[in-house]
């Protein structure tokens, strides 16, 4: 799809530093055009989909969680009229103006331009990988840590930062044991966090370690080969999971040969401004900050790039009236944190309903349904979960009274996830006639599940 109009302001990513912008530009009534993403460096939310509390973020004296103040964020920038695109960009053109802008769906043209596409994790990259991704390996402990097949295992965490720390404190509640692998004979983490990992009896650290690859056995990951970086002595580890906390690369491949870049890849903005060296591009949050990454600077940048973006658009008469926001009256914010899954009952079931919650029901369903039945998989602080949300209710609505769908919490059925070998969430399987027919792991879009859907639903006339 082509627009035909001209966008005041595009986007490019939602953490904290794209939403903060999108928050601005709005009620500067820009009408800010985002593109959130949905897999190309990062999911939708950002960063802190990935977390549990965000402790540190103004405003919050209790604490947050990453998911429900990026909801809460997302909630904010809609508020004022920013209109959200669950979208990757896969080209930008620069060197013409307007600029364009190509996503997975769509293409448009824009006076000005905010990058705030963040941060990814950086993968070890070893043979293993591939076969274990998300069935063994993962990048997001906050996320897969929960699933049966790392409850009450041992479990291996590699990285010596903050985010390695505070992943492998998660995941004590879940595996029985942690080992946490460190390159150096040192860790990068704060001493507070480090602290609470040395003195945690749980918790082993192997100083001058690195994973050479993951051992398989019956098609799981059952260990990993490992070497001392002094001695060069190799060894083994008996575990049954691998979380990666290794660090991030800048999200800036999409610019690179356009915009001036540093050596590592981060965006080159003028000291103190968040202004790039191609006018009316502006650069925000951890894609132009390798020093202070934290939420509260992203967002802070955010806010400056949306003020300058306004004061350039205006400086050179480009703001578009008809591209402007409405005048919004009352708002309401409404709580969708955490799952907010209300099991149905041998009372509330009703097979006539589209949409079910728990165990009880996939059981009801299971055998009753003749329907297709959808099966989503989440976890309460699976960040992925929340950007799937949206998505999934939406295909499911369109096919309302054709489908059966059920959402299970991993954690309140912990033995319906074991049977269903659900290895990470968000997992959507599909049921026909007592039989799984597809799968589909992580968070797709939604053109994938109508396909899977459209292959046993007949479609309506
Ligand atoms: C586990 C963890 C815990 C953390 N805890 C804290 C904390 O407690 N407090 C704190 O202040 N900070 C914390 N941080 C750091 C904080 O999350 C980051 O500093 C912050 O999220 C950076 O925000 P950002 O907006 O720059 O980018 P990101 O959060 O990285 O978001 C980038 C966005 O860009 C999108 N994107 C990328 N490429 C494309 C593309 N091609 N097309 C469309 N969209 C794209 C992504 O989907 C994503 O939405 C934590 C980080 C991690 C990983």
């Amino acid at each position: 799809m082509v627009s035909s109009t001209v966008e005041n302001l595009v986007i490019i990513g939602s953490g904290p530093a794209g939403y903060t912008a999108a928050i601005y530009a709005g009620r500067a009534k820009l009408k800010p055009f985002l593109f959130e993403g949905l897999k190309a460096g990062g999911i939708r939310g950002g960063q802190l989909m990935t977390t549990t509390e965000v402790e540190n973020f103004p405003g919050f004296p209790e604490g947050i969680t990453g998911p429900d103040l990026m909801d809460r964020m997302r909630a904010q920038a809609e508020r004022w009229g920013a209109q959200c695109y669950t979208e990757d960009v896969v080209e930008v053109d620069l060197r013409q103006r307007p600029f364009k802008i190509r996503s997975t769906e769509q293409e448009v043209y824009a006076h000005s331009l905010i990058i705030a596409t963040g941060a990814t994790a950086r993968r070890l990259g070893i043979a293993s990988e591939q076969e274990f991704w998300s069935r063994g390996i993962s990048a997001c402990a906050i996320c897969d840590g929960a699933t049966p097949l790392f409850k009450d295992e041992e479990l291996a965490i590699v990285g010596g930062g903050d985010t390695a720390c505070e992943e492998a404190l998660y995941l004590t509640k879940y595996g029985s044991h942690i080992h946490v692998l460190v390159r150096r004979e040192e860790m990068r983490a704060g001493k507070i966090m480090q602290n609470r990992v040395l003195d945690h009896p749980n918790i082993t650290v192997h100083w001058n370690t690195e994973i050479l690859d993951g051992i398989a056995k019956g098609g799981k990951l059952v260990g990993l080969t490992t070497r001392n970086t002094q001695t060069g002595e190799t060894g083994e580890l008996a575990v049954k999971g691998l979380f990666y906390a290794i660090g991030h690369t800048p999200n800036t491949e999409l610019f690179k040969g356009q915009i001036e870049l540093d050596e590592e890849g981060y965006i080159l903005v003028k000291p103190g401004t968040v202004e790039t060296n191609v006018e009316g591009v502006f650069a925000a949050g951890d894609v132009q900050d390798s020093n202070y990454r934290q939420a509260v600077t992203a967002a802070g940048t955010g806010c400056m790039a949306a003020l300058v973006a306004e004061r350039w658009l205006s400086h050179n008469n480009l703001i578009q009236e008809d591209q402007q926001t409405p005048e919004k009256e009352e708002y309401e914010y409404k709580d969708e944190s955490g799952t907010g899954l209300v099991a149905d009952t041998e009372e509330t079931f009703d097979i006539s309903k589209t949409r079910h919650v728990g165990g009880y029901a996939l059981r009801k369903l299971f055998h009753e349904s003749d329907r297709l039945i959808l099966v989503k998989y989440v976890s309460p602080v699976c960040g992925p979960c929340h950007t799937l949300k949206p998505i999934l209710n939406k295909v499911v609505e369109e096919y309302d009274g054709r489908i059966h769908y059920v959402e299970i919490d991993i954690e309140a059925d912990p033995e319906i996830a074991k049977n269903a070998m659900v290895t990470g969430t968000p997992t959507v399987q599909f049921f026909k006639d007592k039989e799984i027919v597809e799968q589909l792991l992580g968070v797709k879009q939604k053109s994938q599940y109508r396909q899977v859907i459209d292959k046993y639903v007949p479609a309506t006339v």
